[in-house]
Order: C-alpha cells, then sequence, then structure tokens
C-alpha cells in the first residue's frame, strides 16, 4: 500500500474505499459497475433550526447518505455527536451496503447523522431537533425507499420521534419507517440487544472453526454502550471470561472476570463505570494491548491504527464498532496471523433484527423472542461460513472475502436490474 499520514489513514471514507478498491480489483469488476459503488448514489445535507429551551435558535448540521438502494431500500442507522462528518457518514453508508449484502437480507446502505451534543441537550432539545431534520428529509425515506435505526447516541426513543413525524406528514401511522422502536409501536422483540447478541453468535463461530473453548476464554471489550454492554452479558452467559472494559472515561480489568450484571448495575446507578469496586482501574488504551483471547472494539473507529496494532496480542478480533481498524492496521494485523471477524459480518445482528422489525411491520405480525434469536442464528451463522470458506477459495483475509462476498452480490442485482444496460 502506497504510503499514507495518519490525517488520510484515519479518515473512514480513504478506509472504507481502500478496501473496496482491493477487493473490487481482487474480483475483476466491471469497470461501469466498480464506478457506480465507488461513491455514494445520494448525499442529502440539511441544515436544521432548533429552538433551544433558553429561547435561541440554533442551526444544526444534518447528514443522510444513501449509498446503494440496489438490493433494496437504503437502510442504516443515524447518529448524534460532535463528531460527525461528511466523510465519516459516506463511510458509513457503504459499509452498511457491504453489510446488508453480506448477510444477505433484502437492503441496500445507507447512514444518517447529525453534528451535535445530545450530552449538552434537554429531552425538548433534542426532540425538535429529530423532528425537524425528519422533516427536512422526508421525500428521501419511507419503508420502500430508506429505513432509518438507532445509532451512537440515539434509541428507540428518537425512532419513535421520526416513526410520529412521518406519520404525521403522511396522515397514517406508518411504523415500518424506522427500526428499533419502542416494543409498543411496532419495534422487534430482540433488536436492542441484536448485535451484542450478534457478537456473541460470531465468536462462538471463530471459537468452532479455530478449534478453541469459550469456558476461560479472555476477552477485552471497548466501549459499553449498547453493543459493548449486551455482548458483555450474552458472552459471559456463554462462558466467556470478560476481563476487561475501557469507556471513554477509563477503564476496568479484573484476570478473573467481570461480573457483568452487577457492572451494568454500577453504571446505571453512577452512570459510569469508573470507580466500580468488582475491578481494578486501568488505562483504556492499554487495556486494547492486554492478553486475551478475543478483542472487541465496540465503540468507535479508528481505536486500531499502525500506531499500535503491532501491539495487540489477541488471538481474535472481532469488531463490533463499525470501522475500528484501519486499512493500514489491517496489514498489520494479518502479518500477526490475528483472525480478524470483520465489523461488516461481527455487526451485522443489528440489522437483521432490524430486516426482522420492517418484515413483521408490514406483516403486522409480530414474533416472539425465540423465534427472532433463532432465525438470527441462522443467518449469522451461514454468514459466517460464507466469508470463512471465500476467504479459504479465494486465499485473501475475512475482510477482504467479506467485501468481495458483499460486492459480489451487489454487482450482480445491479447487472440483473439493467441498471447498468
Ligand atoms: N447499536 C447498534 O445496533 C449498532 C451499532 N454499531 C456500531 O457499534 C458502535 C457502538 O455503538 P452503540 O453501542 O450503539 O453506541 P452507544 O452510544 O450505545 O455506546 C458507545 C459506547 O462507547 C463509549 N466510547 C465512545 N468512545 C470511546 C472511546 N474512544 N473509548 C472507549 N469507549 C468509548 C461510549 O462512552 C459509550 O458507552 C458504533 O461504531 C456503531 O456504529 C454497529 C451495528 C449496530
Ligand atoms: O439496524 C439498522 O438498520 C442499522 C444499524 C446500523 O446502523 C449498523 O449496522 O451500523
Amino acid at each position: 500500500m502506497a504510503t499514507i499520514t495518519l490525517e488520510q489513514e484515519i479518515n473512514p471514507w480513504e478506509a472504507q474505499a481502500a478496501r473496496f478498491d482491493y477487493a473490487a480489483r481482487k474480483l475483476n469488476l466491471d469497470e461501469g459497475i466498480w464506478k457506480i459503488l465507488r461513491y455514494p448514489s445520494r448525499e442529502i445535507i440539511v441544515h436544521i433550526p432548533v429552538m433551544m429551551d433558553d429561547g435561541h435558535i440554533e442551526v444544526f448540521t444534518g447528514f443522510r447518505v444513501q449509498h446503494s438502494v440496489a438490493r433494496g431500500p437504503g437502510k442504516g442507522g443515524i447518529r448524534y455527536s460532535p463528531d460527525v462528518t461528511l466523510d465519516e457518514v459516506r463511510a458509513l453508508a457503504s459499509w452498511m451496503t457491504w453489510k446488508c449484502a453480506v448477510v444477505n437480507i433484502p437492503f441496500g446502505g445507507a447512514k444518517g447523522g447529525i453534528i451535535c451534543d445530545p450530552k449538552h441537550m434537554s429531552m425538548g432539545e433534542i426532540e425538535r431537533m429529530t423532528r425537524r431534520y425528519t422533516s427536512d428529509i422526508i421525500e428521501f425515506i419511507g419503508p420502500e425507499k430508506d429505513v432509518p435505526a438507532p445509532d451512537v447516541n440515539t434509541n428507540d426513543q428518537v425512532m419513535a420521534w421520526i416513526m410520529d413525524t412521518y406519520s404525521m406528514h403522511m396522515r397514517q401511522t406508518v411504523t415500518a419507517v424506522v427500526t428499533g422502536k419502542p416494543l409498543s409501536i411496532g419495534g422487534s422483540r430482540g433488536r436492542t440487544e441484536a448485535t451484542g447478541r450478534g457478537i456473541a453468535m460470531v465468536c462462538d463461530e471463530a471459537m468452532r472453526y479455530l478449534s478453541m473453548r469459550q469456558e476461560g476464554c479472555r476477552v477485552v471489550i471497548q466501549g459499553f454502550g449498547n453493543v459493548g454492554s449486551n455482548a458483555a452479558r450474552l458472552m459471559t452467559d456463554r462462558g466467556y471470561k470478560i476481563v476487561g472494559i475501557a469507556e471513554q472515561d477509563g477503564g476496568l480489568y479484573n484476570p478473573n472476570g467481570i461480573d457483568v450484571c452487577a457492572l451494568l448495575d454500577y453504571r446505571e446507578r453512577n452512570r459510569t463505570v469508573l470507580g466500580f469496586k468488582g475491578a481494578e482501574a486501568a488505562d483504556s488504551d492499554q487495556l486494547l494491548l492486554s492478553d486475551c483471547e478475543i478483542l472487541i472494539p465496540a465503540a468507535t473507529e479508528n481505536v486500531i491504527t499502525s500506531r499500535n496494532a503491532d501491539r495487540i496480542k489477541a488471538r481474535i478480533v472481532c469488531e463490533g464498532a463499525n470501522g475500528p481498524t484501519t486499512a493500514v492496521a489491517d496489514e498489520i494485523l494479518a502479518d500477526k496471523k490475528i483472525f480478524i471477524i470483520p465489523d461488516i459480518l461481527a455487526n451485522a445482528g443489528g440489522v437483521t433484527a432490524s430486516y426482522f422489525e420492517w418484515v413483521q411491520d408490514r406483516q403486522g405480525y409480530f414474533w416472539n423472542e425465540a423465534t427472532v434469536n433463532e432465525r438470527l442464528e441462522a443467518i449469522l451463522r451461514e454468514s459466517f461460513d460464507d466469508v470463512v470458506r471465500y476467504a479459504e477459495a479465494h486465499n485473501v483475509n475475512n475482510r477482504i472475502a467479506a467485501y468481495m462476498l458483499a460486492i459480489d452480490r451487489v454487482a450482480f442485482t445491479i447487472k440483473q436490474r439493467g441498471i447498468y444496460a
């Protein structure tokens, strides 16, 4: 790979594009399809005026990027964060296209974001911002067009506001416009935990593939939000030992295993994991480099880079977050023979359960949790198998195999639809 600056290395769009180009070259992808898939098909930028609680007007910038709708409506979360950029949302939208194709569900890829700091906003301000954002992008979303979902700093309440705003404009309730909703208004059982559950499931598959055992297998998790905390809880139930939790404001380490339920309870009461008595305080960055069998980055992008990849000791890196590893770091991890479960497979449990929610909303018939989990497991097992077999057959690493598999599926659909005729 050509020499690049750290700034280029950590640009998520560049990271996505580097893998896409590499996989497309390996596939000998048709040049026209390459051009179609190289860039998002639509990028919407809105400037959202919001009356703040003290009466002044703030204007927030929001994005919705639709990378591809070839295989079905756009699908992907909306994040609220001061760090959101258009390049980040572009990358996240493309990853959604590849992710939905890897697990073979009938969606394209999209993502949204608003540059804001929800930690310093009241519920009323967040609600007004969400409703206005929804109105501003209303003609571009819908059950057959583009279906948003929660992501970093958004949740079922935010989805409820989007659904309600959309429905008011349509003059009828349209539950299938978003997923990750509360159960009472068309949410699916199991969606909240699905991303973490999916991580536990693909780790089980990796254990089987590598002839390792769950019992006593040491796991370090970065991020104790929706994805990280559910992965920690469900993996504990399966016999894994969660020895480290790295959070934004500090980390925890206990070589004998952290009591995850007690930690969840503590965090609920204290809004932080710091000060928890069942583990010693640890430096979050150092935790990524600690001795363990599985490392699960489940917080944000660019946490495994050229600066620390050579010091990672885990046997398996299972990417709960989107884009936690840069393309340069990929090569270093590959040299170290670390087994990667790439984000577009590892965290696909969330969007798969979202697909189930969309199906249930459209059917008006809701499944029990066991059915959701059973169907989730069947899809993730098959997808894991597809990726590792593809990697073996084409002599590439798991990430490139996942990209190749996904690009091939999307390209096939584009050709069949005749967009490229
Ligand atoms: N929620 C979902 O269903 C899905 C989420 N993802 C991805 O998983 C990642 C996490 O998402 P959620 O858990 O939903 O978000 P969240 O907002 O619920 O949790 C994120 C957690 O990470 C922590 N964090 C942030 N930066 C950190 C850092 N530098 N070091 C350590 N901890 C840090 C935060 O304090 C928070 O506890 C994101 O990359 C997201 O795109 C992917 C698929 C689905
Ligand atoms: O549940 C969904 O539709 C999308 C979740 C998401 O944003 C992601 O997988 O990164």
